[in-house]
């Protein structure tokens, strides 16, 4: 269907602008969000999720892979970005990219590296699935995100527990040594949870107490996940 509206020029009263409205046909699809503080567990409550689930019907999309491309920056100057901001997030694209899955469309999914600090060349091609799950510590503070979630989860643990956590896993897994982590959780990590991430916990359905492993908690998702599948 065409639309004719009348367009307000200042030299041309008389223009026309003639918009084109396609129909986008969206495929079913139930959207999880699952945000909370670095360390609090969010993959391994989605690792634990997805675990008994069928593979072909759920994916997983993680904030992390949409850490914006750094690789113009020398590797010294990447250390000092402030990583837990939300504009150290390509939030535009990953908006984008759920808007395609729900059209059906496969994404090209980023790949960022920790321990280069920054985004790889190489993309996973990535398939709509009946569920999406998006996990991150700021899925929940961006509002054209939120909105796009069917259900919102706050994973929560205590910040002495999640720093511990995240301690003993970035000295682990990320190539960061005690020094980086300390400083990085003073200057950035800290203040950015209190300015952006616990306030997003408002705005969750859910929120799962995750001091200890919460095997109900992981069981009544996937319950909710099962009856769309079913
Ligand atoms: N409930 C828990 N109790 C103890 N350790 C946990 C728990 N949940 C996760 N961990 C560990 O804490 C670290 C951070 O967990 P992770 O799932 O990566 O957190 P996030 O994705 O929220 O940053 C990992 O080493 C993980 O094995
Ligand atoms: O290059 C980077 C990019 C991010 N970080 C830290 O990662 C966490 C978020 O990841 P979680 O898996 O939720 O912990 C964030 O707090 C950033 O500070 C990093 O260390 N290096």
């Amino acid at each position: 269907m065409d639309i004719i509206l009348p367009a307000k020029g200042p030299d041309d009263g008389s223009r026309y602008i003639q918009m084109f409205i396609f129909e986008v046909k969206l495929v079913r699809m139930l959207i999880l969000g699952i945000a909370g503080g670095t360390g609090c567990g969010k993959t391994t409550v989605v690792n634990q999720i997805v675990d008994q689930l069928p593979k072909n019907e759920v994916g997983v999309i993680s904030q992390d892979s949409y850490y914006k491309d750094l690789s113009h920056m020398e590797r010294k100057e990447r250390g000092k970005v402030n990583f837990d901001h939300p504009n150290s997030i390509d939030f535009d694209l990953l908006i984008s990219h759920m808007m395609q899955l729900r059209e059906g469309k496969t994404i090209q999914m980023p790949v960022y590296s920790f321990v280069e600090e920054t985004r790889l060349e190489e993309t996973i091609p990535t398939p709509p699935r009946k569920v999406m799950i998006v996990e991150g510590i700021l899925v929940l503070s961006n509002p054209k995100l939120r909105d796009l979630f069917d259900i919102k989860i706050f994973v929560h643990a205590d910040s002495d527990e999640r720093l511990i956590r995240r301690l003993q896993r970035d000295i682990r897994e990320r190539g960061h040594d005690l020094d980086k982590v300390l400083t990085r959780y003073q200057t950035a990590v800290k203040p950015m949870h209190e300015q952006f991430i616990e306030p997003s916990k408002e705005f969750a359905d859910i929120i799962i107490p995750n001091n200890h492993y919460n095997t109900v908690a992981v069981d009544i998702v996937r319950t909710i996940i099962n009856n769309k599948l079913a």
